[in-house]
């Protein structure tokens, strides 16, 4: 790599100052008037997302660049019924080395800080994540609120936000009760994601809305408006486990909620987390750019954007070996993510 395209590397993916989160989303009343008279076009998403990719690309140096830029937004997840503490042990290394010594010093980045944006986990394996992590200063998330589905009693899911941040977990991945969107009860669905916002007490909350279980991209709009007016810091699109986990048409309607808050609030910034089915790195590509788009650069950092992912940090290490040596290797050189 030359000094120019290195330059392009190091500079465009510049250093994230986790220090420097934003204040929480404090929320609003339930205002139906924001969202009840939203009617989104489906067709019209679907030709907007399709054009993102098509308009807009990143070549060489910058897509290196955005690469780097993905893995530092990357939430690692393991969220499996066999996940050991072992397993736990290996994904939080990896999360402090997402990349190989030799590629790290072939991009330029030696002496910089790289780390994937947090690691997410199941809430028993908190503990081992938070210990695995020490000093540093990646966040540790675990789903909780009876995670994928949501249908235990709201007292057990709120004691697992409470257990969960009790043993050092910083952000809480919720789910909400499908249910509630499904029938129109906005009323119970603030309630229930304001509560759960009360028992993460100065743990940062993403509400998982299972968009694929939710029928409509209307009912994604509302739904993610009413998360935000309860207090929800970041909207996320899925657990991994629907059948339709994160989409483009979907992030697109999600970003736009996001952008109406910001305006109707005067100034809220709320993050999103697409996840589920993100593997490769052109789809973390194309994410980005939707964020950059729909958004602003703003949605390009860790405190407002998180891609939750098991399996991608291995294709973009891939391909940034591709990118230094001009050829690809195998996927089982590439280990965990
Ligand atoms: O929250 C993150 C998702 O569970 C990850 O889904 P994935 O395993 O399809 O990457």
């Amino acid at each position: 790599m030359n000094a120019k395209t290195e330059h392009a590397v190091a500079s465009g993916a510049a250093p994230v100052h986790l220090s420097n989160l934003r204040p929480r989303n404090d929320g609003t009343p339930l205002k139906a008037e924001w969202f009840e008279a939203m009617d989104v076009n489906l067709s019209a998403a679907e030709r907007r997302a399709a054009t993102l990719t098509t308009r807009r690309t990143v070549k060489k140096a910058w897509q290196a660049a955005w690469l780097i830029r993905a893995i530092e937004v990357i939430d690692l997840t393991t969220l499996a019924g066999d996940d050991t503490p072992g397993r736990v042990r290996r994904l939080c290394a990896k999360a402090r080395h997402p990349l190989r010594d030799d590629l790290v010093e072939a991009l330029g980045l030696t002496g910089r800080r790289l780390t994937t944006g947090a690691v997410c986990v199941y809430p028993t394996m908190v503990p081992t994540a938070v210990k695995a992590l020490e000093g540093s200063g990646i966040p540790v998330a675990s789903v909780a609120t009876g995670f994928p589905t949501g249908l235990t009693p709201l007292k057990q899911r709120l004691e697992e936000i409470r257990y969960a941040v009790g043993e050092g977990a910083g952000e809480i991945d919720i789910v909400i009760t499908r249910a509630h969107v499904l029938n129109g009860e906005w009323a119970a669905l603030y309630d229930e994601v304001a509560q759960m916002r009360e028992a993460c007490g100065e743990a940062h909350l993403k509400a998982i809305l299972a968009t694929g279980e939710l029928k409509t991209l209307t009912n994604v709009y509302k739904a993610s408006m009413v998360a935000m007016q309860a207090g929800a810091d970041f909207i996320k699109t899925s657990t991994g486990t629907e059948a339709v986990n994160a989409t483009l048409p979907v992030s697109l309607v999600m970003c736009r909620a996001i952008r109406d808050y910001l305006e109707f609030t005067g100034g809220v910034h709320v993050g999103f987390k697409p996840a589920g089915g993100i593997r490769a790195a052109k789809d973390a590509l194309a994410w980005l750019i939707l964020m950059k788009e729909e958004l602003g650069d703003a949605w390009l950092q860790p405190d407002l954007f998180r891609l939750g992912a098991s399996a991608l940090l291995g294709d973009i290490e891939r391909q940034l070996e591709h990118y230094v040596t001009g050829r690809y290797s195998s996927n089982d050189r590439h280990g965990m993510g």
